[in-house]
């Protein structure tokens, strides 16, 4: 025992990239009460212990991030930016076999923490990555490299990257290219993302009069909300069933979850029971492909989902933006239009890896924010054999993928860093 717990305090001493990467996830960066004060001075010393410039930014009061520079032989052509949101999603620690917040290592390798995943461990590869080039390959950039460190992602980024993307600040960077996070992959290739679906938060609410619980009566609150519910599971099994038919990706199709159900008269020892309530509400994570077309969605909702006439109503948010400044969708360019495409491609078959085919990605990122301005940008986590676990209980990354993820970006940042031709399509 003694020389297990020995061993242990040990590897808790060591400073190398694994215990780093355990002391990041450490820190408590869950929603609603993220600590981003810590994530950005522990960030910051990493930076500052490998000579990069450090620079913190506050838009919007205690929603603090963290920009890391380090500067290119020459700073005038447009510069690299790597991004990753400090933030994560809550955790349920009765539900998890390790605390989400412990990073605890298992025997086999696998670091078990809330952000191990999403994103944490790409703000930490970065880092190594740069590390290594600097000290062991004595690798000197062309262009520019930035990091962004953002605070918000999961609530929508509007204290965050949409508030940097929108900056004097920003604009100074003068970003050519834009990596932000993608997904882990299951198989042994690397999955890249060159559009995001965007995310629309759907609140439907019922009225109706209320009555006894006893009563037979049409148009209770109850029933208006649950025939609506009804038609929307529809639709939502349609479009299930496209993925399931592998007609499409289950991001090329408009998803409608519902996450929460609100109704009822509330009481002490819970609800009273005898009491058909008058109002009822149900909320929804919508989520669109780059090419489906907003207003037919809406005209849906307004017309089937929540009509007027049936005494119902509905909220949309975030209005974030779906469209680029021509109006067009989202997407970055995977083709020879777009010469950082060749680059980064090649990049990760230098360091031995294999890229699959570029997708739309599920869910939804800040990378939104900078598709909107033109900056090319792409969904990038270097996961491969990975189950997919953000959001979920018991999220975890192996070390030796974690490892491997950093020898990927060295040899992607060497390359995005070194790439001297004309960089615009
Ligand atoms: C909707 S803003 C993005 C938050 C998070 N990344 C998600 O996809 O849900
Ligand atoms: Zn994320
Ligand atoms: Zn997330």
């Amino acid at each position: 025992l003694q020389n297990h717990q020995n061993h242990q305090q040990q590897e808790q001493e060591e400073d190398n990239p694994i215990t780093r990467f355990q002391n990041y996830l450490r820190i408590k960066t869950a929603h609603p009460t993220p600590d981003y004060p810590s994530a950005i001075s522990y960030l910051t010393s990493q930076a500052q212990s490998i000579g990069l410039k450090t620079l913190t930014l506050e838009f919007v009061p205690s929603k603090p991030l963290l920009l890391v520079t380090w500067e290119g032989s020459n700073p005038s052509l447009p510069s690299i930016l790597l991004n990753s949101h400090i933030d994560s999603v809550p955790a349920e620690p009765s539900k998890w076999i390790y605390p989400p917040f412990s990073a605890t290592k298992t025997s086999d390798g696998k670091i078990y923490a809330r952000g191990s995943q999403d994103d944490k461990c790409i703000a930490m590869q970065y880092l190594e990555a740069i590390r290594n080039l600097k000290f062991s390959h004595n690798f000197k950039p062309i262009r520019t490299i930035h990091i962004s460190y953002v605070p918000d992602e999961e609530i929508g980024g509007f204290n965050g990257a949409a508030k940097l993307a929108a900056s004097e600040e920003f604009k100074d960077l003068n970003v050519g290219f834009m990596l932000d996070e993608g997904q882990a992959s299951t198989n042994e290739k690397f999955r890249v993302f060159y559009a995001d679906r965007s995310p629309w938060w759907l609140i439907i609410k019922a009225l109706g009069m209320p009555g006894h619980g006893s009563r037979m009566f049409d148009n209770s609150a109850m029933e208006i909300l649950m025939k609506s519910v009804e038609v929307m599971t529809r639709y939502r099994e349609k479009q299930f069933d496209l993925v399931k038919a592998g007609l499409a990706m289950n991001s090329e199709v408009i998803s409608v979850n519902p996450v929460y159900l609100k109704a009822g008269t509330p009481s002490p020892s819970g609800f009273v029971m005898n009491m058909q309530p008058s109002e009822a509400e149900a909320g929804f994570d919508v989520r669109l492909p780059p090419l489906a077309d907003p207003d037919l969605l809406e005209k849906r909702i307004a017309d089937e989902w929540a009509p007027h006439y049936k005494n119902m109503t509905f909220q949309l948010s975030p209005k974030g933006p779906s469209r680029d400044h021509m109006g067009r969708p989202l997407m970055t360019a995977t083709n020879d239009s777009n010469p950082w495409w060749g680059v980064f491609e090649k990049a990760i078959v230098a360091a031995g890896g294999t890229l699959s085919k570029p997708e739309i990605l599920a869910s939804t990122t800040d990378a939104r924010y900078m598709r909107q301005l033109g900056i090319p940008t792409l969904g990038f986590s270097p996961m491969t054999n990975t189950p997919i676990l953000l959001h979920e209980h018991n999220e975890f990354l192996k070390d030796t993928v974690f490892l491997n993820g950093i020898n990927i970006y060295e040899s992607v940042i060497r390359s995005l860093s070194s790439f001297e031709g004309r960089d615009t399509a």
